[in-house]
């Protein structure tokens, strides 16, 4: 006989569900009830898991948290690689071939600075005067008087052969598009990819500078290229290698001659263009980046420059005082219009900010706004986090960054007064200038802390990993005693 089982289903759309077929024999009820049975114990067994874990979390000490802060360029994501390389350098080396496309796209854009440079030049090739090169302007200012624009084409003339090696390393600009789409597949809108532009004016330039790969930080682009890598290095042969590298091969001995050249190098000096200055700069090991079987180094991952769109998060564990430590950072895109208001929803619950400022900056403008001087927007930058309510009691740690670039600035004749005003005419040595930017910073933070902190600030050079992962492992054991002192406090 089947059963008839009244349920009142009224108000509960998903009794209806529950419901048993309505022509259940006795046999059919009895293996319902025992799959129910079944079911439920399986559930209950999952609940108690869920209960003993979330206990259990809730004994372990909770994350210690860092967020990387600081102006597009400033080092965040170079210091997470430096994070990474210290807590886990084997996946951290198991992305090397990954970083290929990048260094490979650095190196091509370093070119196309140096061409664009030349096509300006060419458009503007004046009868040679005895004047001298200017050789400390600042780099890509726009002066407009007369003769600071006459003295930006006064070198020694660019000649028939300087045109052959530009022709010849035209197809560079294929490689770029190549290793864009390689960074940049159809479809996928987190990427941001755009080129240098092959003539224009020095403002196009300028404004073409900024213009960069960007990859979204939630994009897993490493695995992507991981693949393809490994596609690549399996079929074996130097035939077979991507477009990219064949290419690259293929210019490499004129790359090293237009970089190696005295009329070029004049050029550069009096276009105020310092190259080696500038973010993923490789010109200077060519042979090595161009060989078709090249795997970057640990130094060249931490030299590669791609910017970052968005927020990551990174997570380590790590020992201290004999125990595992839960340690997460996170990297955010520095870039001024896109992404600083972003940066707000990750203040709360930060245990320290670490945050970027490049001293090098100082005889710069922003990629993003040529009125605004990096330096002076990283000190404002500073000025609003110290004075952020929400950061109050959050450690702020400053690194005065790129300072290997800053003192090759000054020892270039570059005079750190004509920009930064207020240092007026004092010694244009690393010791003074140093010393006075440390003491503006500090001033900032004891002048805007909404209550007294301590100021932790520390001269860096976040792509010496050895120099860096000693600043970084105190710091690491400093924020979580920090931490694990404030917990017992509020026990
Ligand atoms: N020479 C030198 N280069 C540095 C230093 N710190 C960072 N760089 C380089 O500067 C470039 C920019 O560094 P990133 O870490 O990408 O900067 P970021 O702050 O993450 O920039 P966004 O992602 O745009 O916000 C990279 O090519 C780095 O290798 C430094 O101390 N010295
Ligand atoms: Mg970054």
């Amino acid at each position: 006989m089947p059963s008839k089982t009244k349920i009142d289903t009224t108000g509960d759309p998903l009794a209806y569900l529950m419901l048993p077929p309505p022509n259940e024999t006795e046999e059919q009820r009895q293996a319902r009830l025992a799959a129910e049975a079944e079911a439920k114990r399986i559930s209950d067994a999952i609940d108690e898991e869920l209960q003993r874990q979330a206990k259990a979390e809730k004994r372990s000490p909770k994350p210690v948290k860092i967020l990387l802060l600081g102006q597009s360029e400033s080092g965040k994501s170079t210091t997470l690689k430096n994070f990474q390389l210290m807590n886990t350098p084997r996946a951290f080396r198991a992305e090397r071939a990954s970083w290929r496309a990048v260094v490979q796209l650095n190196v091509v854009r370093s070119i196309r600075v140096i061409l664009d440079a030349m096509s300006d030049a060419q458009a503007h090739q004046l009868p040679q005067t005895s004047s001298p090169i200017r050789t400390h302007a600042p780099e890509l200012s726009h002066s407009h008087s007369t003769s600071s624009i006459a003295s930006r084409y006064r070198h020694p003339p660019l000649t028939a052969e300087h045109q052959v090696l530009k022709l010849r390393l035209a197809p560079l600009v294929q490689v770029e598009e190549a290793l864009i789409r390689k960074l940049t597949p159809i479809g996928s809108s987190e990427l941001e990819a755009t080129q240098l532009r092959a003539n224009g004016s020095h403002a196009d330039r300028a404004r073409a500078l900024d213009k960069e790969v960007a990859v979204h930080s939630q994009f897993a682009w490493k695995d992507m290229l991981q693949r393809m890598v490994g596609r690549i290095s399996s079929e074996g042969e130097e035939g077979e290698l991507d477009e990219p590298t064949r290419i690259l091969h293929a210019c490499a001995a004129d790359m090293f001659t237009l970089w190696h050249d005295p009329t070029i190098k004049a050029m550069l000096r009096a276009q105020a263009i310092r190259l080696e200055d500038l973010p993923g700069f490789f010109l200077h090991s060519l042979e090595r980046v161009t060989h078709p079987k090249y795997v970057p180094t640990d130094d060249d991952i931490l030299r590669a420059r791609l910017k970052t769109l968005g927020v990551s998060e990174h997570k380590f564990t790590i020992k201290e005082g004999g125990m595992n430590r839960d340690l997460r950072i996170y990297d955010v895109g520095g870039h001024r219009s896109l992404v600083r208001a972003a940066w707000a929803p990750f203040f709360d619950d930060m245990n320290a900010i670490l945050f970027l400022a490049p001293l090098s900056g100082f005889d710069q403008v922003l990629a993003e706004d040529e009125t605004v001087n990096r330096l002076e927007d990283s000190v404002l930058l500073w000025k609003s986090i110290c004075s952020n309510p929400l950061l109050g009691k959050t450690n702020l740690i400053l690194f005065l960054n790129k300072i290997d670039i800053f003192r090759a600035k000054l020892d270039a004749g570059i005079r750190f007064g004509q920009y930064i005003i207020s240092y007026g005419n004092r010694p244009n040595d690393y010791d003074s200038t140093s010393a006075y930017m440390r003491r503006k910073f500090g001033q900032i933070h004891k002048e805007y802390s909404p209550q007294a902190r301590k100021f932790y600030c520390h001269f860096t050079a976040v792509t010496n990993t050895k120099s860096t992962s000693e600043v970084l492992v105190n710091i690491q054991e400093m924020i979580i005693v920090t931490n694990l002192r404030n917990l017992n406090l509020a026990d």
